[in-house]
């Protein structure tokens, strides 16, 4: 495509209900959309950044100032560039994963709604619509968790996350083991412990957990070997699988038996691709996570999990799981469990502008 500049804008959507993990509690999602300009038309993209950097070192602040001072300028630097060019023009620029992911996505729409293909025949998606998971946030008690769960179960979702941390995981599993029997369960700890907590951890074998999520540090990969060989559930990585290197290195150190995808925390949709390539040759199953994003994004995930090997439930929830309005015409519904892959050109979503506007709190152009 031929680049003439990218539009940049903060949004900040009230969540449907509070969402408490490990590291806090969100009301209010933050997030970084990005329009890239060219004259082959509009390309949307989204930076899945938080407003703090609780889930990894990235935030709306940081990404915005890397995108808009460093990324776009780079790419401007270009006059026709193809979406497989972005993550090597940006390379020398270390780290902002999720910046160089929501910018890569924008000129990757770009350029599919131009040939009119669908990202998800692009990426090699091979389903036309993706089992869904949902992620509960940890609740005022486990009798309150049960009644949340119940909900969610109503509504069709097949597989339930719970979200854990020290104090308020054993009791809180045991509570919906007991209420629902053997529905698929996992539990994500966004990296609250640590290995002087392994007991604990074990102390979670009993449930027939599908997996456990991150357990410790961010960035940790050696201690999820130790642990992998101490607990019986499997170890699922999320937050220190930042790259293809990363997940190559965590299968040859055998921390991880599942790994959660997440195309903005490795960089762009076409890392996303090369680590489920990598993993279904090692026989490595995995799914597609989330970041709270708003249709844009959950179109695109939608299209990444419909690849083979995403053979577990992700976190494709439907929008209205975290949104009263989304940004998008056409937001994720749930049918029968599933999330349907959009089929038009590109993210296969089109943008409901005036619910943009109504978002947005700061805006900039970048042009060449
Ligand atoms: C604000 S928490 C975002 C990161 C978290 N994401 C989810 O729990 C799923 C959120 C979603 O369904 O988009 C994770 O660590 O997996
Ligand atoms: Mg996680």
């Amino acid at each position: 495509v031929a680049l003439d500049g990218f539009e940049l804008r903060v949004l900040r959507i009230p969540l449907v209900s509070p969402f408490t993990t490990s590291f806090g509690t969100e009301t209010v999602r933050e997030v970084i959309i990005v329009r890239a300009l060219t004259a082959d038309g509009d390309g949307w993209g989204e930076i899945v950044t938080g407003e703090a950097p609780l889930y990894s070192s990235e935030y709306t602040q940081g990404a915005w100032d890397a995108a808009s001072r460093w990324l776009i300028p780079a790419l401007l630097e270009t006059p026709r560039i193809a979406a497989e060019d972005v993550s090597r023009i940006l390379e020398p620029f270390k780290g902002h994963r999720m910046a160089k992911a929501g910018v890569e996505l924008a000129v990757l729409d770009a350029a599919l709604r131009a040939e009119g293909r669908p990202l998800a025949a692009y990426l090699g998606a091979e389903r036309d619509r993706v089992p869904s998971g949902v992620s509960v946030g940890i609740q005022s008690d486990p009798a309150r968790l049960v009644e949340v769960v119940r909900g969610y179960l109503d509504e069709g979702y097949v597989r339930i996350k719970l979200k854990i941390k020290p104090g308020r995981d054993i009791a809180d599993t045991a509570a919906v083991r007991e209420a629902f029997g053997d529905i698929p369960l996992q539990v994500d700890a966004n990296s609250a412990y640590t290995l002087a907590d392994i007991e604990t951890l074990a102390g979670l074998d009993p449930f027939d957990l599908l997996l456990i999520e991150q357990p410790l540090q961010e960035d940790d990969i050696v201690d999820h070997a130790t642990l992998a060989r101490r607990v019986r559930t499997p170890i699922c990585l999320d937050e220190s699988i930042v790259s293809l290197k990363a997940a190559t290195d965590a299968l040859a150190l055998g921390s991880t038996s599942v790994i959660n995808i997440k195309a903005g925390r490795v960089g762009g949709y076409l890392e996303a691709v090369a680590i489920h390539d990598l993993c279904r040759e090692a026989g490595i199953p995995v799914w597609c996570g989330g970041m709270v994003e708003t249709g844009i994004g959950r179109a695109a995930n939608a299209a990444l999990a419909a690849l083979p090997g995403f053979t577990l439930p992700g976190d494709v929830s439907a929008s209205s799981r975290f949104y009263h309005r989304d940004i998008v015409t056409e937001p994720a519904v749930l049918e029968d469990g599933h999330v349907r892959v959009p089929t038009g050109p590109g993210i296969g979503v089109d943008i409901d502008h005036a619910a943009l506007e109504e978002f947005t709190v700061a805006r900039e152009t970048v042009r060449r």
